[in-house]
């Protein structure tokens, strides 16, 4: 599905990651860890074809990035739903139009996928909040809702950055719940979080590996987290 092979990646500061190699799994379950600023968000986006590495390859559902045209990509990126680390919501619409946005912009018949979007709404518990706008919703409703926004196409792999970033425990579970439902229904997912103790939570619930970045270099982690 995702698969990187010798990859590096620098910017004007230099090199952030060097000598990467990954093959995602179909049904996977991932986390991935390492300090802020270590490039877990730029390894998320090279993963999903929004950066194209400086050397190396990426492989994408067997296609290399380099060679996606515009139609490739846009296909690509219906089979990979991205939680963004911001959300990144139009807060002029309504939750529900937010969440049906990649329906639209696909092209797709919104009236005809009513009922699927309300049953995902509510399958977030978001049922009494569709009509609200992004401004007006909890961190943790927030969250739900780009959780639900990334799987509105039904995406094969789900790539998520930080997705319980500023909410509590108990919401935290909950969002994690929701993306271990996923992957029991055979969806790839994998997790960038600085959260140890979501890992640890997770463990018991799916069998998931650990990377971490460090060093710019993308290790295994312990069982000792
Ligand atoms: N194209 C670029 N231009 C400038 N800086 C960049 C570029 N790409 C990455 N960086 C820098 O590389 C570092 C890694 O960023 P990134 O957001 O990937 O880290 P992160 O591990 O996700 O951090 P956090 O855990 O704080 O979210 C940051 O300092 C970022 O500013």
């Amino acid at each position: 599905m995702i698969e990187l092979d010798n990859l590096a990646y620098s910017y004007g500061g230099g090199e952030l990651l060097s000598e990467i190699s990954l093959r995602l799994a179909p049904g996977s379950f991932h986390f991935l860890t390492g300090p802020s600023g270590a490039g877990k968000t730029t390894f998320l986006k090279l993963c999903y074809g929004a950066l194209v590495p400086t050397s190396g390859d990426v492989t994408l559902f067997g296609q290399d990035v380099r060679s996606m045209g515009r139609n490739d990509m846009a296909l690509m990126r219906r089979r990979i739903g991205v939680v963004h680390q911001d959300c990144q919501f139009l807060d002029h619409l309504p939750l529900v139009e937010n969440i049906a946005l990649p329906l639209m912009v696909s092209g797709r018949d919104v009236a005809a996928e009513a009922q699927n979007l309300d049953d995902l709404i509510a399958w977030c518990g978001l049922s009494h909040r569709k009509h609200a706008l992004p401004p007006e919703l909890s961190g943790g409703e927030r969250q739900r809702a780009a959780l639900a926004r990334a799987v509105i196409m039904s995406p094969e792999v789900i790539l998520a950055d930080e997705p319980t970033g500023n909410v509590d425990w108990e919401m935290s579970q909950r969002l994690l719940q929701l993306l271990v439902e996923l992957n029991k229904m055979g969806k790839t997912v994998m997790i960038a979080t600085h959260d140890l103790a979501l890992i640890r939570a997770a463990k018991s619930r799916v069998q998931t590996r650990v990377l971490r970045i460090a060093n710019r270099r993308l290790h295994l982690a312990g069982a000792d987290l």
